[in-house]
């Protein structure tokens, strides 16, 4: 089998299916995202995006077909392996960013914290910086997560998807609950923290706004062999 550990993503032959069903959502013959590059993907509701990312992030089993991230092929690893190597090189955004809410900031980024191969000074001091460059005034690592405002929390799952310095950042609709305006700054702080991180990107939208911030812009229906249901 090809190997790609020149690429950030590669995907060969792709297909996946949910237990119980015979049709497949994805058939991708291939597909590779390289070191750096920030993609934009996109298409319509049921098109199979977020199946796609929990591919990528090794959450859902390929079900025929190669995934390699960042050199590492998915399918050698069994589910604990899988499970290590997320938190270590990937770094995951979703819309319902899953922050415990009762936890502090500086608790919730240290539980992500906790697989990493840095010290606990040295996520601490990420963490300042990461507050920093996001905005986020150095007190509000204090408070429980649940006293925060929408914007901020987004940020905060920023910080702690980025907190161990991934290599590859996944994100699904991480903007969805901001104003344009918050949105706008969000995905400025975020485009620069990743450049100088030197990390590669797919971030899934359906806000079309956004697409001039990525260096591709991807429809996920051109990669994608399965033709969707209309559900629009
Ligand atoms: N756990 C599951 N079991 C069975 N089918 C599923 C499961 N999750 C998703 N699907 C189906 O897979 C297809 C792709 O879903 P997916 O969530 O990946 O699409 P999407 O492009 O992310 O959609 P949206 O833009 O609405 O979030 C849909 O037809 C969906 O019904």
């Amino acid at each position: 089998m090809q190997r790609h550990d020149s690429a950030a993503v590669a995907v060969d032959r792709l297909v996946v299916r949910y237990p119980n069903t015979q049709r497949p959502v994805l058939d991708i013959p291939h597909w590779q995202v390289e070191h750096g590059q920030h993609v934009f993907l996109y298409g319509p509701s049921g098109s199979g995006k977020s199946t796609l990312l929990s591919v990528l992030a090794g959450i859902l089993p390929a079900s025929e077909g190669e995934v390699t991230v960042l050199g590492q092929p998915l399918g050698e690893l069994s589910s604990r392996q899988c499970d290590r190597f997320r938190a270590r090189h990937i770094g995951m955004v979703f819309q319902q960013h899953n922050l415990i809410p009762y936890l502090s900031v500086r608790d919730n980024v240290l539980l992500a914290a906790q697989f990493a191969d840095q010290s606990r000074t040295e996520t601490l001091s990420m963490l300042t910086h990461l507050c920093e460059r996001m905005q986020l005034p150095a007190e509000l690592q204090e408070r429980p997560a649940m006293t925060l405002s929408v914007g901020q929390r987004q940020r905060v799952a920023i910080i702690r998807a980025l907190i161990n310095r991934p290599s590859l950042l996944i994100a699904d609709e991480p903007t969805s609950a901001l104003d344009e305006e918050n949105r706008e700054r969000f995905m400025g702080l975020l485009m620069e923290t990743l450049q100088q991180q030197g990390a590669s990107m797919v971030f899934v939208s359906h806000d079309h706004q956004l697409a001039g911030h990525f260096s591709q812009q991807l429809d996920l229906r051109t990669l994608n062999q399965v033709e969707y249901d209309h559900v629009d």
